[in-house]
């Protein structure tokens, strides 16, 4: 027997190692460089019963097709070659999913049943798909089209607008400009006038994609031939022509098979002396080899793009490589290692406090974060705080009496200033250790920023130094809390009334005088005594120190004091003067122990369990409250700019610098134990899987580069050594590109093969031909 007739020239048969190879590395990449190695459609169209489904037929190398003189293809079927890597064949319909036809005449059976279904059992025609996919260990992933003839005369139940709509159902297929028409047009009808030129020449005008195939050379009138036509002379086609001859009607009457046909079609092109010198143009291997030769270009007009995706996710995948590192096996590389990592961390945490790292044009971070808590949120918050705002009127009636103690005073003492202002002060502690705790939480969050992808792979590792981070923080926490303690309780020890900026002399009398309305002053009740009158001595310039005379109706004058007896002298004063006039307050004090009195029948009322100052004293002067107001506001602001100043510095120095000066040692100290490197340095499973898929993908990506560069050059080798001669004495076969292979062709010498070409040779004697022969 022939050997073309012992290997069936199938569909891509000769590319079929070369762009398989290449999808199965591409295969193993993303999909969108799958996608670039995607094969176009081969459509062939026809008038009916050219021929159509032979000549697929006898591409695909099996015999699954209905076929008859009668009209067959009523429904589009699309027939998608799927390669998989088990030896056994099978087809699956799409209508009948998980159901796999091993027997191809069974195939052919759903074939007719699912048309008949679907267009009815009368010659009707539909649109609707059949899809079959054909999965087999040898073919291309290509997709073939067997498309309904175009029929002129509507019979059976065909609409009588038949012709047009089977025109638009072919349309609709090769209109794409992926599409390979074949254009079938059998030898005994009109070639001049062949549909399937014509539609092929509207979907295509320059013929880019259009092969002519001429079928039925054999029945032709007897005299006449197709070289002509074959040539190109009569209606020359770019991509030009193929005769075929296909099994006649016969043939399948009586099962004659696709290999005879084929030796069957070869002993007509070698005896018909028409033929001869027009190999090129004759028989189904040639136009298996013009397949391929468009399917080569269009692989290789693709590369381009491949290649350009592959280059990007080789650079992506050697990044991520690179950040995933080699494990590091002796205890002084582990040790090398951890230090280096700890190293990195505390860099990594002083950048992000100092500012120094990648600078994020989204958001504050990092020292930024730390300096917007101190300055709008610390400093603003005390600084919209009105000193004075929870001191009442009240309050300050009451502290001022009850400094005055039993006796009443004559003049103001400081300590009810002093009482209202150390309130006050006591009131910026909260906010202040608040702001420690909010930067001890940015370092926190400092901290979880650092070196998070290098430390997502040591589980160990990371928990452990997020602990001792966290303690480490925590650690300095308290002693800046602590100063900041210290930092309040110092301001309320000492009131400094000293204080260069602390208001003070008559001025603030006058001030206080203006800020209370007239009517709200006190008036003298019995006349003999002087206006409100209330001094404020200075002990030198602004140097001051309060003292204030009480107005004349509770009969205390006024007093000059100086600084240094201060309160006290105003305070012999006070009680020299209650001594001597006794009179001032008698009028509210009940005389018991005078003995008219003891059966007095004025009765007194109990006094009230809460008594308020101005049940007691409704004469209060207001402008008294007002000065008490004015200096604790005054001294309040001293104090506040204080704390503003130096609660971030106890902060910035126990908290933020300590931990950066420090963090380096203390994880060193923590961390860096012989004994613990390998439980520190123990990488998480999804890592190592990670890092081995990384590693593949790497190799897998290099070797598509290296099979890219290669493949026009082997894409040409297989163009060359592909002939019909070949075909007599064995085809060749190409191996390699799977995994990466070098390429190897090889040629068959009786039941040897032996390589041609060949890169590093491997011999592969299970290279196969396409689908088993039947
Ligand atoms: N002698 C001979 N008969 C052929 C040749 N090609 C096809 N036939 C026969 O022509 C008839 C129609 O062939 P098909 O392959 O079914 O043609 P088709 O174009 O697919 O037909 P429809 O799908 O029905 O339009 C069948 O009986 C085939 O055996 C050929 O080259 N020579």
């Amino acid at each position: 027997m022939a050997a073309a007739a012992e290997a069936p020239a199938t569909v891509g048969q000769a590319v079929i190692p070369l762009v398989n190879g290449l999808q199965d590395i591409v295969a193993r990449l993303d999909g969108n460089a799958a996608a670039c190695l995607e094969l176009p459609q081969v459509a062939a169209i026809g008038g009916q019963s050219s021929g159509k489904s032979s000549v697929l037929e006898a591409l695909v190398g099996r015999d699954f097709l209905p076929r008859g003189p009668d009209i067959c293809t009523r429904r589009p079927l699309v027939l998608q070659l799927v390669r998989h890597s088990a030896t056994e064949e099978w087809g699956e319909f799409l209508h009948a999913p998980g159901r796999r036809f091993h027997d191809f005449e069974q195939i052919k059976r759903e074939i007719q049943l699912e048309t008949d279904k679907e267009a009815g059992g009368n010659k009707g025609v539909s649109e609707k798909q059949i899809r079959l996919k054909i999965f087999s260990p040898t073919v291309l992933d290509i997709t073939l089209v067997d498309l309904p003839g175009i029929t002129r005369v509507p019979v059976g139940d065909q609409p009588s607008d038949i012709e047009s709509r089977i025109r638009a159902m072919i349309m609709q297929y090769i209109k794409h400009p992926s599409c390979i028409i074949l254009a079938v047009s059998p030898a005994n009808a009109d070639l001049a006038h062949s549909d399937a030129l014509q539609l092929a020449k509207l979907a295509d005008p320059d013929g880019s994609r259009t092969i002519g195939v001429i079928t039925k050379l054999d029945i032709m009138d007897r005299g006449t031939d197709a070289r002509n036509f074959l040539l190109g002379n009569v209606i020359p086609l770019k991509l030009g022509y193929v005769g075929v001859v296909n099994r006649s009607q016969e043939d399948i009457n009586f099962n004659r098979s696709i290999k005879d046909a084929l030796a069957f079609e070869e002993k007509f092109f070698s005896t018909l002396p028409a033929y001869h010198g027009a190999t090129h143009c004759c028989g189904v291997p040639q136009l298996a080899k013009k397949l391929n030769t468009i399917l080569l270009k269009h692989i290789t007009d693709m590369l381009p793009g491949l290649k350009s995706c592959i280059n990007a996710r080789l650079v992506a995948v050697a990044k991520e490589h690179a950040a995933y590192g080699d494990t590091a096996e002796s205890t002084a590389g582990q040790g090398v290692k951890l230090l280096n990592i700890l190293g990195k961390y505390c860099e990594a945490f002083s950048s992000m406090v100092e500012g120094k790292n990648k600078v994020s044009t989204d958001e504050l971070s990092g020292g930024a974060r730390i300096q917007y808590i101190f300055q709008s949120i610390f400093v603003k918050s005390l600084e919209e705080v009105d000193p004075c705002k929870s001191i009442t009127d009240e309050d300050i009636r009451t502290a001022i009496q009850n400094s005055d103690g039993p006796k009443g005073v004559m003049f103001l003492p400081e300590l009810p200033f002093e009482i209202l202002v150390r309130r006050q002060i006591s009131h910026l502690l909260d906010p202040s250790l608040q702001c420690a705790k909010f930067i001890y939480d940015e370092l926190v969050k400092i901290s979880h920023g650092c070196l998070t992808s290098e430390l997502q792979k040591y589980p160990v590792l990371k928990k452990r130094m997020g602990e001792a981070v966290s303690n480490f923080l925590r650690d300095g926490l308290r002693p800046a809390e602590t100063m900041i303690t210290h930092i309040i309780e110092m301001e309320m020890d000492y009131i400094n009334t000293s204080h260069q900026s602390f208001v003070g002399g008559s001025k603030i009398v006058e001030v206080a005088k203006q800020e209370v309305p007239s009517t709200s002053l006190a008036t003298p009740k019995d006349g003999t005594a002087t206006s409100s009158e209330i001094q404020l001595t200075s002990e030198s310039g602004r140097k001051s120190r309060a003292v204030f005379a009480r107005d004349a109706n509770r009969g205390a004058t006024s007093k000059q004091t100086d600084a240094d007896t201060g309160t006290s002298a105003a305070r012999k004063n006070q009680r020299g003067h209650s001594l001597v006039s006794g009179s001032s307050s008698s009028k509210s004090v009940p005389q018991v122990h005078n003995p008219d009195n003891l059966f007095s029948i004025i009765q007194l009322r109990e006094p009230p369990i809460t008594l308020k100052p101005s049940e007691n004293q409704p004469e209060q002067d207001a402008t008294e409250v007002s000065i008490v107001k004015l200096l604790v506001k005054s001294y309040y602001d001293i104090v506040r700019k204080s704390i503003e100043d130096a609660v971030p510095k106890a902060i910035m120095h126990f908290l933020v610098n300590h931990t950066k000066r420090e963090l380096h040692n203390v994880l060193i100290r923590k961390l860096y134990r012989e004994n613990l490197l390998d439980e520190m340095l123990r990488e998480t499973d999804e890592v190592i899987i990670r890092r081995q898929h990384i590693q593949e993908t790497l190799h897998v990506l290099e070797q598509a580069h290296r099979a890219l560069e290669e493949f026009p050059l082997e894409a040409e080798k297989v163009e060359k050594g592909y002939s019909l001669a070949e075909y007599a004495t064995g085809l060749p076969k190409i191996h390699g590109l799977n995994n990466g292979d070098p390429i190897n062709i090889y040629a068959s010498h009786g039941d040897q093969y032996s390589s041609v070409a060949s890169y590093n040779s491997i011999p592969h004697p299970d290279a196969n031909d396409g689908f088993p022969s039947s």
